[in-house]
């Protein structure tokens, strides 16, 4: 049987059966020892053989992990001459999108966050969509202007108004949502799957004991209103654990294409120049300097630089706060 894993938790694999329809109860399997060290995460098509009726008490084995379209990555840290910098996660298989959530306010932006997000679906080959919370108590000029060369897809999220924006880029596709504390991450995701009932807590409410679940989940959309009933509606896949994105595993190259802006300004640089602010002659400074990108823009990707070759805090914990602010 082919199976699709929505959920990971201590050697247990909770998968649904594409083709039982969206009725069909889940099935809970492990891995069979074939697959050697391969590691199986939400979001992988996979191989079940045994016991796939979903009964209780009853075990599948996956035996196969189809090849991946998309792999979602993180580090834990940015720099990989630590042990923990080189300590990779694969966070998602098979997402074709990457949903950033950002509030407007309360917690402001966090353009530093966001830029390393995009590196990361840009590493992974994951569309990027900016979607930003809490409309009703800021605008979105400012975020929107530091992304004008980008053409950066997004959406605003308002707490009364419908989600049809969202909902209709969410359809048929499998989501990856990811966002800081606070933004209101768990509301949009309630208010897309009422059926999840993801806890919502209080901002910055720093150890406040909810009991929640720290691995991705998938959760299925509700079919479309007058969608194709029959049709995939699509999934998104909730993160709570994923607070940062380190990027140990995202080469310097690589790193440059989470800033599609700025890869033309290094067309004029010398050989091997490494783009930082110490290189001599980087044609990055030039280009900036003619109003060719937002100069925020190539500081924000010279911090990830540096913040790699293991300069500067990773984890951006001690950013100065602002409207919106850098770090992330
Ligand atoms: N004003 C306003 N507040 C919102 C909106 N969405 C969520 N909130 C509030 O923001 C707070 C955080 O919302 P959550 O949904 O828990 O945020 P989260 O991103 O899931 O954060 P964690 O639960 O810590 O993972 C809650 O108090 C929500 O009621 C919105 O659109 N506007
Ligand atoms: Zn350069």
């Amino acid at each position: 049987m082919d199976g699709f894993v929505i959920a990971v938790d201590r050697g247990r694999y909770t998968c649904v059966l594409p083709d039982a329809g969206p009725d069909a109860p889940t099935v809970t399997a492990m891995r069979a020892r074939e697959l050697g060290r391969k590691s199986v995460v939400v979001g992988d098509r996979v191989g079940l053989v045994g016991d796939t009726s979903g009964a209780a008490g009853a075990l599948a084995r996956i035996v196969r992990i189809a090849e991946r379209r998309s792999v979602l990555r993180r580090t834990a840290e940015d720099d990989a001459t630590t042990a923990e910098g080189r300590l990779e996660r694969v966070v998602v298989a098979n997402a074709d999108q990457l949903v950033i959530v950002s509030a407007l306010a309360d917690p402001p932006p966090r353009t530093g966050f966001i830029d390393r997000c995009l590196v990361a679906a840009y590493d992974a080959d994951i569309e990027p969509l900016l979607c930003l919370t809490k409309a009703d108590l800021a605008g979105p000029e400012a975020v929107l202007g530091y992304y004008t060369e980008l053409e950066l897809p997004y959406v605003l999220i308002q707490p009364d108004a419908e989600l049809d924006a969202l909902r209709s880029l969410l359809a048929g596709r499998v989501s990856v949502m990811v966002g800081h504390s606070g933004v209101g991450k768990s509301t949009l995701v309630n208010r897309l799957v009422p059926e999840a009932a993801r806890a919502v807590g209080e901002v910055s409410a720093i150890g406040r004991g909810r009991h929640t679940s720290t691995s991705a989940v998938a959760l299925r959309l509700p079919p479309a209103p007058g969608g194709d009933a029959d049709g995939d509606p699509g999934w998104i896949i909730d993160t709570p654990g994923v607070r940062s994105f380190g990027l140990a595993h995202v080469s310097a190259d690589s790193l440059l294409h989470g800033f599609p802006d700025l890869v033309e300004g290094t067309v004029d640089c010398p050989a091997n120049c490494p783009h930082t602010a110490e290189a001599p002659d980087c044609g990055l400074d030039a280009w900036v300097a003619a109003g060719k990108a937002d100069p925020r823009r190539l500081a924000s990707y010279r911090r990830l630089l540096a913040s790699r070759a293991g300069e500067g805090d990773p984890r951006g914990e001690h950013e100065p706060r602002g409207e919106p602010s850098a770090g992330g």
